[in-house]
């Protein structure tokens, strides 16, 4: 990357004539204002000349002596340098008045490892996500726009209102944009102007007051509308596909050199993001599948021989389904999509339900959407499907394991049972969030704020081991979250509710399920990560 390339030539606006558009906001403010750079504005620039040739590298990653690694984020003046900055209008904050450390410094750092051993290198840290002393956009010129991708949560409203409540009374930014419909309404929908007032009640009530959709994602078309309508701040609320969006349109802005800072907000009832603690509204449907479970066993409690099943969401990582059984107390069993599990045999399913029944003479199990998904393909022919985004459609597991767990006991054990199957799939996501992850939601935007004022881009924000720090949007989308089988958290669920572990998973039945169809599930997953 030529550090000394000037602005390119503006775009001719399209929409010029049709936008209210403002017409210094179709500049980039570096042209028109040439102030002198700050001190923070040269150590960036000293840090991205001193590269080691790789420029993105040398840019993310400085390790020094003891082992500390800080595995930074992007900024507007890495690929603008004369882009000037401003004193943070937080300074005269009402609100910030009285807070000791408004500004946070630009050494602090989240570690991402706290458990450490003495003598350990310090390991790989990030930066520390907030307000800083000086900002590179002057309020009065900031367009900003926020847009929703992919698959409901609980608290997106919250999410959208505090970004713009947060741009309003901290920034004193008015001119907010809503983009409808996800990633395809930059180029195919009007936009909403968001107001404090607008989206004062959004966040008690589920789903996205933008709307949303799956698919539709091309980066030049998406830049393009960035640039025509003089959008300079972008904030992406959605999941893992999202993110992967969000990096390529950061990317786009970067080669074309615009003054645009792209913030991602993570967003996944799977909490399938890693990196990060803990997804937003992942608490609520929690909290949420409660209900589901309570129903189940009040059902099964209530008859002979209730055998109860819910079936909860996750693609390829049973959070929710692991975290609903932990907190119910109430689940005999939970299946997931990392632990493969078998029905026949010594070990298997239907042991364990049929020995829970005669001691209990009841028994619920819940599912992750994503468990045994290699059984089902084998026995409904084929896993084609996929959704607009390319992710692939799941078979109904909950109805297979239903109908599979009614044949054994009415063909081999002559038993008599009753079948109560729970479906909550979409009830547990589209609830408005709960209060803890409203605060969560406040943190989050306020957060995106701070960063996108302060000139970051390319970032996605979130709490690492409790501390919200700012995030390379690289980072998130390498890897998958799922739950380790090595970790403690599954021992403790298996030691509270003492199912098996399918550990000894006979070769016999393995070898029945079609290789082709695990090769296929497997590459998906990978795929997917
Ligand atoms: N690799 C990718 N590159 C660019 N855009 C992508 C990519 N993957 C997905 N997208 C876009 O991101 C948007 C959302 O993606 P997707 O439907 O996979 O949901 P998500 O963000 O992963 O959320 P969730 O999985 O929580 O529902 C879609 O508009 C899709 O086109
Ligand atoms: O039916 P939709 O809206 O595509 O969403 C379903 C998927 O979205 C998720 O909630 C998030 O990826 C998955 O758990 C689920 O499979
Ligand atoms: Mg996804």
């Amino acid at each position: 990357m030529d550090l000394s390339v000037a602005f390119p030539p503006a775009k001719p606006h399209s929409f010029a004539s049709k936008l209210p558009v403002c017409p210094s906001k179709l500049q980039p403010s570096s042209l028109k204002i040439q102030s002198k750079p700050s001190v923070l504005h040269l150590k960036r620039s000293v840090r991205a000349v001193n590269g080691d040739g790789d420029q993105a590298q040398s840019l993310s990653r400085t390790a020094d002596n003891d082992g500390f690694i800080l595995e930074d984020v992007p900024h507007l003046t890495d690929f603008l340098p004369d882009l000037p900055s401003y004193p943070n209008p937080l300074q005269k904050s009402q609100a910030y008045a009285i807070v000791k450390q408004t500004f946070v410094a630009p050494e602090d750092a989240v570690a991402q490892k706290i458990v450490v051993q003495k003598g350990s290198p310090r390991g790989v840290h990030f930066q520390r996500a907030g307000p800083r002393e000086e900002v590179y956009f002057n309020s009065e010129e900031v367009r900003a726009c926020i847009v929703t991708c992919g698959g409901l949560c609980p608290g997106i409203n919250t999410v959208i209102r505090e970004i713009v409540c947060g741009l309003n009374y901290m920034y004193g930014v008015d001119d907010i944009l809503g983009i409808e419909g996800g990633y395809r309404g930059f180029y195919s929908k009007n936009t909403l102007n968001l107001t404090p007032k607008v989206v004062n009640h959004i966040h008690k009530h589920g789903g996205t007051f933008l709307q949303t959709s799956r698919g539709g994602h091309d980066t030049k078309k998406i830049v393009d509308n960035i640039q025509d309508r003089g959008i300079n701040q972008v904030y992406i609320i959605g999941g893992d596909g999202t993110q992967r969006g969000a990096a390529l349109i950061y990317k786009e802005v970067e080669k074309r050199g615009l003054p645009v800072a792209v913030a991602g907000i993570p967003k996944t009832i799977d909490n399938d993001i890693s990196v990060i603690d803990k997804s937003f509204g992942f608490d609520t449907a929690v909290e949420e599948a409660q209900r589901a479970i309570n129903a189940a066993h009040v059902e099964v409690e209530s008859v002979e021989n209730g055998v109860g099943i819910v079936k909860l969401m996750g693609r390829y990582s049973g959070f929710i389904a692991m975290f609903a059984t932990l907190a119910s107390r109430d689940v005999d069993c939970c299946l997931i999509p990392e632990s493969p599990f078998y029905l026949e045999g010594p070990g298997g399913l239907f042991e364990f339900i049929d020995q829970r029944l005669r001691e209990n003479g009841h028994v619920v199990i819940v599912l992750a959407e994503g468990a045994g998904q290699e059984y089902v393909a084998q026995s409904m022919h084929g896993i084609d499907e996929k959704d607009a985004s390319g992710n692939r459609l799941l078979l109904d597991v909950g109805l297979w394991l239903s109908q599979r767990v009614k044949d054994h006991f009415t063909d081999v054990r002559r038993m008599a049972i009753n079948m109560k199957y729970i479906d909550p799939t979409y009830m547990i996501r589209a609830v408005p969030s709960n209060a803890s992850d409203n605060i969560y939601c406040t943190l989050l935007a306020q957060s995106a704020v701070h960063g996108a004022m302060a000139g970051f881009t390319g970032f996605t924000v979130g709490p690492v081991n409790s501390r919200h720090a700012y995030i390379p949007i690289s980072r998130v989308t390498e890897t998958t979250n799922t739950v380790r089988l090595t970790d403690r958290m599954w021992a403790r669920l298996l030691a509270s509710t003492n199912q098996p572990s399918f550990l000894n998973h006979p070769e016999g039945l393995r070898g029945k399920v079609d290789e082709a169809i695990l090769e296929e599930i497997n590459k998906m997953r990978i795929n997917s990560i």
